[in-house]
């Protein structure tokens, strides 16, 4: 029967209707609601007293009341729920509320009816009325106490999303969630399915802040093995046999009211229980339970990215830890002794350094040691060879470009000062940098700003720049090829790396060292070099430096027989003296195999020749010095550094 429809049957209800209207325009909350309909629906139905009651887990309880009675028929009331229909009891008499959200609430009034309102259904209509406008009222103000919520968890989130590390995290959900429900304490637990038990955190009063119990057990437990929500009652007996109470003595804590809720990863998995306890007044809601599940899907998300941090975090420590261990400053000549204290010395402070020495000196391992050093070991270490990159591309190389900036710029593209981040930036062979190139650089240097190429926003860089050179840069900068005040800028402090022919002892101590590591790269035995070998390494001019000395072990360690146990002078001879290598005798492989062998053997000896100067190199082959990378890095050789 639609409203119009009963206000035609029953005309005597009309004022009824309108009084009830008015009264649920005016009420903002539905125990205000009730409070002012009853006189209305008493009035309407002729009764002496009017409730509303709510039964739940078998308790009865008043939403409120007009009239005075010291009983009320407990039975009726559950009798009414049970068979959800009108009934009487003397001169009682209940209906149930059947609107959304009055599930197990009953009207319940009293009077001295000569023909009993139940028997006119009057008492349904007006109770039909009374469920719509609680409803409608309860509605209202669900909405607005979900977004009350909704605002002060967007804020609560927030803040969770800036810790890195899973301990504060939790604190910190535990601390909001306790302030917002107006709790007495808060737990997360997490499920440890291996070990079967529930971890829960933070544990206040508990040794280590973690409390371990076994995954079934207590109210968490249910919650964890239903996926259901629980809530425990202060008042309610059968409520409180449940509570474990073994974990409050543990606690010394006592337990009055419990909120559990589960606590769902990604795609739905189930991560463990969200537990509050003792509300401060009272028992917890029905809108603390939506509160709870909304903080328990912010709370899985912020703690699944915790978790993922930190095991970014780790898998990177060791990630660095590994690099770290790979950069190895061998060599026990007092030269290098000084050098290693004066890395020391520098790495842990922002100072420029300029590292000198000849190619293949071991310029970018000192850059690496001084980064792995210093507490930016954890940022990257971005290496550029100057001199490989043209002088058209060094800059969008160094500072990006935007999408568009010039033709062949298809995609944005983030630089190496960018790359770097707050970590190291190694600029190689900077004395081949053009003097347009070194005017950036300076201007970056002096404002710690980049801007992309064909891009107008400033991007600050902490980069620490470490220059190195093989060339004289202070005769550099008298011929006007450098200029001076870069120079200064990036030459606070100079380490000088000697030649390797002036490492004395060193040489074997090197020749050893990458023998071995190349010998079980190659899982061969470990040959031994003869006094003679010595010697022969020794007397040796070494033009490219340690490079050459690795390259030349690297072929030792796979030429050799395997069965060789001792390596003579004479293996060394076919490697050290030009114009016997295998790549000019004849063999089996095919014409191109032939080619580029003798193409890397070519190379390898113009640069030998020039003792690692590779400007010179590329001037006697005929190519650009960038060409001449090009081609090595097509050959697969070592350029000895990571540009792409
Ligand atoms: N003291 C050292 N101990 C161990 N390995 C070294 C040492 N010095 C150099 N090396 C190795 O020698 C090779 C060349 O070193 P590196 O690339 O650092 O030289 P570089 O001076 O930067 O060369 P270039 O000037 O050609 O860039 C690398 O494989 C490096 O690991």
């Amino acid at each position: 029967m639609s409203l119009v429809e009963s206000l035609e049957a029953y005309p005597a209800l009309a004022e009824a209707a309108a009084q009830l209207f008015y009264v649920a325009c005016q009420s903002e909350v539905t125990q205000q609601l009730v409070e002012r309909s009853l006189p209305v629906v008493a009035g309407a139905l002729g009764a002496s007293y009017a409730a509303v009651m709510t039964g739940e887990k078998g308790v009865w309880r008043p939403v409120a009341a007009f009239g005075r009675e010291k009983t009320v028929p407990i039975e009726l009331l559950s009798d009414v729920l049970d068979l959800d229909a009108p009934r009487g009891l003397a001169d009682w008499l209940a209906t149930p509320l059947r609107a959304e959200g009055t599930t197990g609430w009953v009207l319940l009034v009293r009077g001295t009816w000569e023909t009993a309102p139940a028997g006119d259904s009057s008492l349904e209509v007006v109770c039909r009325w009374l469920g719509e406008a609680i409803a409608t009222t309860m509605g209202h103000q669900q909405s607005r106490a979900r977004l009350a919520r909704l605002e002060a968890i967007v804020g609560l989130v927030a803040q969770w999303r800036q810790h890195s590390a899973m301990e504060p995290l939790l604190v910190s959900i535990a601390e909001t969630s306790t302030r917002l429900l107006e709790a007495e304490r808060a737990s997360i637990f997490l499920w440890d399915r291996a070990s079967k038990t529930l971890v829960g955190r933070p544990a206040l009063g508990v040794e280590g802040g973690e409390l371990r119990i076994p995954e079934n057990a207590g109210i968490v437990g249910q919650v964890v093995a239903s996926g259901e929500v629980r809530r425990v009652d202060a008042d309610i007996e059968a409520d409180q046999r449940e509570v474990d109470r073994r974990v409050d003595k543990k606690l010394k804590f006592e337990t009055r009211s419990i909120l559990c809720v589960p606590l769902r990863g990604a795609g739905g998995v189930l991560l463990g229980a969200f537990e509050v306890l003792n509300k401060r007044q009272g028992n917890f809601t029905r809108d603390d339970e939506l509160a709870l599940v909304e903080l328990a899907a912010h709370a899985a998300t912020a703690l699944e990215s915790t978790q993922t941090i930190e095991n970014l975090v780790q898998t990177r420590k060791q990630l660095v830890d590994h690099a770290a261990s790979g950069v190895e400053l061998v060599g026990e000549c007092a030269s290098i002794g000084a050098l290693r204290s004066a890395v020391k010395r520098v790495a842990d402070t922002d100072l420029a350094v300029l590292i000198l020495g000849e190619n293949g000196t071991g310029k970018e391992v000192v850059a690496q040691s001084i980064h792995y050093l210093s507490k930016r070991r954890h940022e990257p270490f971005i290496a550029v060879n100057c001199a490989a990159i043209s002088e058209s591309l060094l800059e969008s190389e160094l500072f990006g470009h935007e999408k568009g900036a010039f033709t062949d710029a298809r995609e944005m593209r983030v630089g190496k000062f960018e790359l770097a981040a707050d970590g190291t930036l190694f600029l190689d062979e900077i004395g081949d940098m053009s003097l347009g190139g070194q005017a950036k650089l300076l201007r970056v240097l002096e404002e710690k700003v980049v801007v992309r190429v064909g891009g107008s926003v400033p991007i600050p860089t902490k980069a620490r720049v470490l220059a190195a050179t093989n060339q004289n840069l202070a005769e550099l900068v008298r011929a006007k090829r450098f200029r001076e005040d870069l120079f200064f800028r990036l030459n606070v402090v100079s380490l000088d790396l000697p030649p390797l022919r002036a490492r004395g002892e060193d040489i074997v101590l090197l020749a050893e060292h990458f023998l071995k590591q190349f010998a079980a790269r190659a899982r061969r035995r470990l040959p031994k070099f003869t006094a003679a070998a010595r010697k022969r390494l020794l007397m040796h001019p070494w033009p490219g430096n340690i490079r050459e000395l690795r390259n030349l072990m690297e072929r030792l360690a796979y030429l050799a027989p395997e069965d060789q146990d001792k390596i003579d002078a004479g293996d060394l001879e076919f490697i050290l003296s030009p114009g016997t290598s295998p790549a000019t005798s004849l063999g089996d492989g095919t014409l191109a195999d032939a080619t580029r062998e003798f193409q890397m053997e070519f190379i390898h000896k113009t640069i030998e020749s020039t003792r690692g100067n590779m400007t010179l190199a590329a001037e006697k082959m005929g190519l650009q010095r960038s060409n001449l990378y090009r081609k090595m890095r097509q050959l697969q050789m070592d350029v000895g550094e990571d540009n792409n």
